[in-house]
């Protein structure tokens, strides 16, 4: 499969890079870069610490993905929108991790996913795909009684936030509790909030040094807490995630779907 890698030199644009490299099925048809970005121009293997592989980054999509069967894109809200357009008019695979999405940008992208195969999750690892199954069933279970909160730690360089992760677990607890996740959610506290709010679903953010990604799920009761975690020690998963998800959807007819959808956890 021809993929095309978006955000070339971001952090997981360069491990997305070396784990094509190492993949057997799939091949680095290009990659793309912001415009005025220093690496355009730059070989997209010495970018990411490979050998020179003769692909070379350019700010030019269209003329890209019409000789590819996919498209890998970890960058930027507005970049990822206009990637979904193109991979429609392509009729590709769009695998979407870029996370800080707004509703708006969704809407747009479920619209692109009319023409495109578009798989898109906050976070492409097995662990925290489990992790959302467990969550939604754990919340099933526990009443409102059992306050949920969500924790999240990334690296300083972290624009978005909740993350992406942070907001599926989020949305994994309400769906399993039946409720609304924007209704009930507190994604800030700051001054005087008053008491926590009974059946909210409450968020917190740390940023600091190089952490790749951790979250927790909290259901804390009365005298007790049920806690549950993810640590992910390497960007490595994301990417493998990630082309998994692109071999899945090659060939399926084009939809919105999740990585619950392409590692079979729908009925977990
Ligand atoms: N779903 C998942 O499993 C994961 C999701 N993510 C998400 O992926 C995204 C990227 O993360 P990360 O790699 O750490 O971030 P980086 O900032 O390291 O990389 C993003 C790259 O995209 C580039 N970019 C921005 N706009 C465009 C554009 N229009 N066309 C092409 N490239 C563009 C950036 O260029 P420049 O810096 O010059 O602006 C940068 O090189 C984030 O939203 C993050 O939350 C990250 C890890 C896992
Ligand atoms: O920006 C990151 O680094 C990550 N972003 C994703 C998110 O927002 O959840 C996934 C992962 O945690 C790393």
């Amino acid at each position: 499969m021809r993929l095309v890698v978006a955000g070339a030199s971001g952090r997981m644009g360069q491990t997305l890079i070396r784990m094509i490299a190492e993949t057997p099925g799939v091949v680095l048809a290009g990659a793309i870069e912001r415009t005025g970005s220093p690496a355009i121009g730059e070989d997209a293997g010495r970018l990411a610490g490979l050998d020179a592989n003769g692909v070379i980054v350019t700010d030019d999509p269209l003329g890209l993905l019409t000789s590819a069967e996919g498209i890998i894109d970890f960058t930027a809200p507005a970049a990822t929108v206009e990637l979904a357009a193109l991979a429609a008019q392509m009729r590709i695979v769009h695998v979407i991790g870029t996370t800080g999405l707004s509703k708006e940008d969704f809407a747009r992208l479920k619209a692109a996913a009319r023409h495109a195969v578009i798989v898109q999750s906050g976070n492409m690892s097995l662990g925290v795909n489990l992790l959302a199954a467990v969550v939604k069933r754990v919340a099933r279970s526990l009443d409102a009684d059992f306050d949920i909160e969500v924790l999240e730690m990334h690296h300083n360089r972290k624009v978005d936030a909740p993350s992406g992760t942070a907001l599926m677990l989020g949305q994994a607890a309400a769906e399993g509790r039946g409720i609304d996740l924007d209704a009930n959610a507190d994604r800030v506290r700051d001054g005087h909030p008053g008491a926590r709010q009974k059946g909210h679903i409450g968020f917190a953010t740390l940023r600091g040094g190089t952490v790749v990604g951790e979250h927790s799920v909290i259901f804390a009761g009365e005298n007790e807490r049920l806690e549950f975690s993810h640590k992910a020690e390497s960007r490595t998963m994301f990417a493998r995630g990630a082309l998994k998800a692109a071999l899945w959807g090659f060939g399926r007819k084009p939809g919105y779907y999740s990585m619950a959808d392409v590692l079979g956890l729908g009925d977990f």
